[in-house]
């Protein structure tokens, strides 16, 4: 399937995916996720072409797809069983047709002695599982999930996150999910799109975006120093614990030096993690110990430099 969606100002992407895949969609605040899921949905006028197929005039209902978004809660008046029944109904099928599909989603979402209660008598996980099983029950070709788990806490995140994993493998056509977290990332995708500033900048599987990432928001996701050079046209990622801090200029000839003011001093596991305001800004680890002969307080003048053996090297643009 080939997805072309234009929001002008806010979203200009595209993106092709196999029938089964789910593509986990990430960038950092304003980067334009909700605003592709939103245009793919109808919910925005923008233009939408899906496999040469013109939707931007099409109505919400007429689009073959399924969305869980944050603001578009569950029909509050309506039992968990109407709610997913909602779709298969609008969608013109009998009631006993629809109830009977509504069922299944809920049995299968492990809820069904839910099926008579409302939204305010479930928990945050229930209510999500029912707005999961209310996109699903309508057989959609693309399925949208905007921040499924947010709001939830940890370990309801965790069980949902699982769950979801599974009706993801059967699901036949097309799952994107927004996300903030690595974990659903790595848990979840087929491979990750990478939004910044409204345009695709890396589509790839998840473990190669993690390794070689293209933008600022992906590299602080995965723990990565990334830094462009060679006019911008390649980028070099290291770990912090392959950077060396000195209060002096480093000798020998490596370029893979910065000179910068020590912004803040966390913990991180065994190690001191610094992050260094440089051009970029670095992060670098170091042993308390090393931390505390260097005498590094926060305003603190500092060199780093990169040990060349731990630094990939790749180009800026796929
Ligand atoms: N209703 C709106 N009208 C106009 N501009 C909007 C609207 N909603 C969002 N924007 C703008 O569009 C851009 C993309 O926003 P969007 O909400 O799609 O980003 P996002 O990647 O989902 O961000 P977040 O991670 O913060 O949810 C931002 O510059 C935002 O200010």
């Amino acid at each position: 399937m080939h997805v072309e969606a234009d929001l002008p100002g806010r979203v200009r992407a595209g993106l092709t995916a196999e029938a089964g895949e789910v593509l986990v969609v990430i960038g950092p605040n304003g980067a334009g996720k909700s605003s592709l899921m939103r245009v793919i949905a109808g919910l925005e006028p923008g233009r939408v072409v899906v496999d040469g197929r013109d939707w931007s005039d099409l109505a919400v209902p007429e689009r073959r797809v399924g969305y869980v978004f944050q603001d578009q809660s569950l029909f509050p008046h309506l039992s968990a069983l109407d709610n997913v029944a909602f779709g298969p109904r609008a969608r013109g099928r009998a009631r006993r047709d629809a109830d009977r599909t509504a069922r299944e989603w809920l049995e299968r979402f492990g809820i069904g002695d839910l099926a008579e209660r409302r939204p305010r008598e479930l928990s945050g996980g229930q209510a999500q599982r029912v707005a999961i099983a209310r996109a699903l029950a309508t057989e959609p070709d693309v399925l949208l999930l905007d921040e499924p788990f947010a709001g939830l806490d940890v370990s309801a995140q965790m069980a949902l996150r699982i769950e979801l994993g599974r009706h993801l493998r059967d699901f036949p056509g097309v799952a994107l999910l927004v996300t903030h977290d690595a974990i659903d990332a790595l848990t979840l995708a087929d491979r990750v799109l990478v939004l910044d500033e409204g345009r695709v900048a890396q589509v790839g599987p998840p473990a190669e975006v993690a390794a070689e990432p293209r933008t600022p928001h992906v590299a602080r996701l995965v723990g990565l120093n990334l830094v462009a050079v060679a006019e911008g046209e390649q980028l070099i990622a290291f770990p912090p614990d392959a950077v060396v801090v000195s209060l002096h200029e480093p000798e020998g000839s490596t370029r893979l030096r910065w000179h910068g003011q020590v912004a803040s001093l966390a913990p991180h596991g065994d190690a001191v993690r610094l992050l260094v305001h440089a051009s970029p800004d670095l992060l670098a680890d170091l042993t308390p110990a090393a931390a505390t002969e260097l005498g590094l307080v926060p305003g603190r003048e500092v060199w780093l430099s990169a040990k060349a053996t731990a630094v990939s090297r790749y180009a800026a643009r796929g």
